[in-house]
């Protein structure tokens, strides 16, 4: 599902509404909240209203489990790091327990060996069915989404749920959710804005099938739903 907003704000609030319903959905079915956060600039928005009243009072944020969809493999102080961006908007305002709190980055040890243990947490804390409740995702102008870049491999793995990789453009590890985990999600939710997505946004929701060269044309849950939280700029082709 497409949803489509003028104001930003709009798009922020019915983003936090989503996540407020799947957060007390989840609680009531199973006594916690598991969540994947995303990174890049398209959450920011979204997690400021989260950590402010009245939003921040209605989530039961002792009962969630937060984890990240990708991550830059740099230290959580490096300006690049996705979770401390989700730390000072977010996580820094909100009673979540430490120890429920997941970033992917780990001092002395690989990326590949990170991923296998992240792998494992995840295994431990989405049992039985390895679904999370809610997974936030942004999208690149390039089509990217998570750190499924385009031609890369990991867009075809399909045994792995976690995936640490050198992204050559970029000179740096990526880590990242595979498609399976993701599109095993009860929700998805997709913020994409601005008139620099609007040619991504095509081609991923009405585009011939190229995954190869807009990897979002992956996000389809086998058993869940997605919602695509875009601006009117956004969706100026579609
Ligand atoms: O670590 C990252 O970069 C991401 O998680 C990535 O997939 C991001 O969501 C898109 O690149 C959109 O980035 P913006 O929100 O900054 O446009």
């Amino acid at each position: 599902m497409v949803r489509k907003f003028n104001e930003l704000n709009q798009l922020n609030e019915a983003a936090a509404e989503l996540f407020i319903q799947t957060a007390s959905d989840a609680i009531a079915r199973q006594g916690h909240f598991t969540v994947a956060l995303t990174g890049g600039s398209s959450p920011l928005g979204l997690y400021q209203l989260l950590a402010t009243p009245p939003y921040r009072e209605r989530v039961q944020w002792k009962q969630v489990y937060v984890f990240w969809g990708d991550e830059r493999w740099v230290p959580l102080d490096d300006e690049r790091s996705n979770a401390r961006m989700a730390f000072e908007t977010l996580l820094e305002h909100v009673p979540v327990p430490e120890e429920q709190i997941f970033p992917m980055w780990a001092e002395g040890i690989s990326p590949d060996e990170f991923a296998r243990e992240y792998e494992q947490s995840l295994r431990l804390h989405l049992h039985p069915d390895g679904r999370f409740d809610l997974i936030l995702l942004g999208m690149g102008g390039d089509g990217h989404t998570a750190s499924w870049f385009p031609h890369t491999a990991v867009l075809h793995e399909r045994n792995k749920w976690v995936v640490g990789y050198y992204l050559e453009p970029q000179e740096m590890h990526r880590i990242t959710l595979t498609v399976p985990v993701i599109n095993r999600a009860r929700h998805i939710a997709v913020i994409a804005y601005g008139q620099n997505k609007a040619d991504a946004l095509y081609e991923v929701l009405e585009g011939q099938r190229n995954v190869e060269q807009y990897p979002a044309q992956l996000i389809s849950p086998t058993d869940g739903q997605v919602v695509w939280f875009v601006d009117d700029a956004a969706a100026a082709k579609i």
